[in-house]
């Protein structure tokens, strides 16, 4: 299937976010163009690569800790789990986040941190454009997000992925979930898999394959946004089907500062439709979220 498609570029501001309004509603999923990072993917894969094929060993000594840093692949595969290993770089607002960060050294791959430093607030730029455009869609002003602490000192933690060739014993390699925080930017490397479900309470689930945009990003609500929109806005099941074939990934997952209280917003709530939840620390949301999450 085809999702609709957002022009982070485009002048005309308030069409765009009515379009963004849309695709909220309706899919909870859309591809971002023009985003202005079209030409660092190829080599932000590259990079992907070069850490991926570190041997074990080396990737071992970056083990995660503090949410970053290297997940192997599930030695009880077979048994449970996703077929995928991955590498997450935290936040980098200030001195505190950045020391938590693990980097391989220089020696094993030279450049390999400032690049990926230098994509990650990249990444993050688009982001922060595309919150603005969102603030608008829910008819809020453009910088609501970054006055609220969504977006001035982020909590955006990238995740590389990469999913093996072997074909493991499941039907997913990455499981059918939602994406807990505010907004998730995805890029993946054209090897098909990814599938949405859109009416997550239709039994038995319908699953439908998300066909692959050269170029743009995939961006999808998550749990805080929705709950943020008093479920207007929704976070839509997504999961990525076994094809036999490796497949990196890497997505960037836009989380509120610990600090910012998520409230449904007025414009969501109405007399017929009042909110839903209570506000919430963003902070303690996740905390909760995260303990019960499995890796
Ligand atoms: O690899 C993908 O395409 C999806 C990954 C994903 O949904 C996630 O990491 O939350
Ligand atoms: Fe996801």
């Amino acid at each position: 299937m085809e999702l609709p498609i957002i022009d982070l570029s485009s002048p005309d501001r308030l069409s765009t976010a009515i379009s963004i309004r849309q695709a909220c509603i309706e899919y909870g999923f859309f591809y971002l163009v023009n985003h202005g990072l079209e030409n660092e993917l190829v080599k932000a894969f590259d990079e992907s690569k070069r850490f991926f094929s570190l041997p074990l060993e080396d990737k071992m000594k970056l083990a995660r800790k503090e949410f970053r840093g290297y997940t192997p692949v599930n030695p009880t595969l077979g048994l449970q789990g996703d077929s995928k290993e991955s590498y997450y770089i935290g936040p980098m607002a200030d001195s505190t986040s950045v020391r938590l960060n693990q980097w391989p050294s220089q020696e094993l791959l030279g450049n390999w941190r400032p690049s990926m430093e230098s994509f990650y607030w990249k990444l993050f730029g688009a982001g922060k454009k595309l919150f603005s455009l969102i603030a608008l869609s829910l008819n809020m002003e453009e910088d609501f997000f970054e006055k609220v602490g969504a977006v001035d000192r982020p909590s955006a933690f990238l995740r590389l992925l990469r999913y093996p060739s072997e074909m493991g014993p499941h039907q997913e390699i990455c499981s059918a979930h939602s994406d807990t925080g505010a907004l998730t930017l995805l890029i993946t490397d054209g090897v098909p898999g990814l599938q949405i479900c859109k009416d997550k309470l239709k039994a038995p689930r319908l699953w439908e394959d998300v066909s692959y945009m050269e170029g743009a990003f995939i961006v999808n609500i998550g749990d805080l946004m929705e709950r943020w929109t008093n479920c207007l806005y929704r976070s839509t099941m997504h999961r990525v089907k076994r094809t036999g074939k490796e497949r990196y990934s890497m997505a960037l997952f836009l989380d509120p500062h610990p600090d910012c209280v998520v409230e449904c917003l007025q414009s969501c709530c109405s007399e017929s439709c009042p909110p839903r939840f209570t506000p919430i620390r963003s902070g303690d949301y996740m905390d909760e979220i995260l303990a019960n999450t499995p890796v």
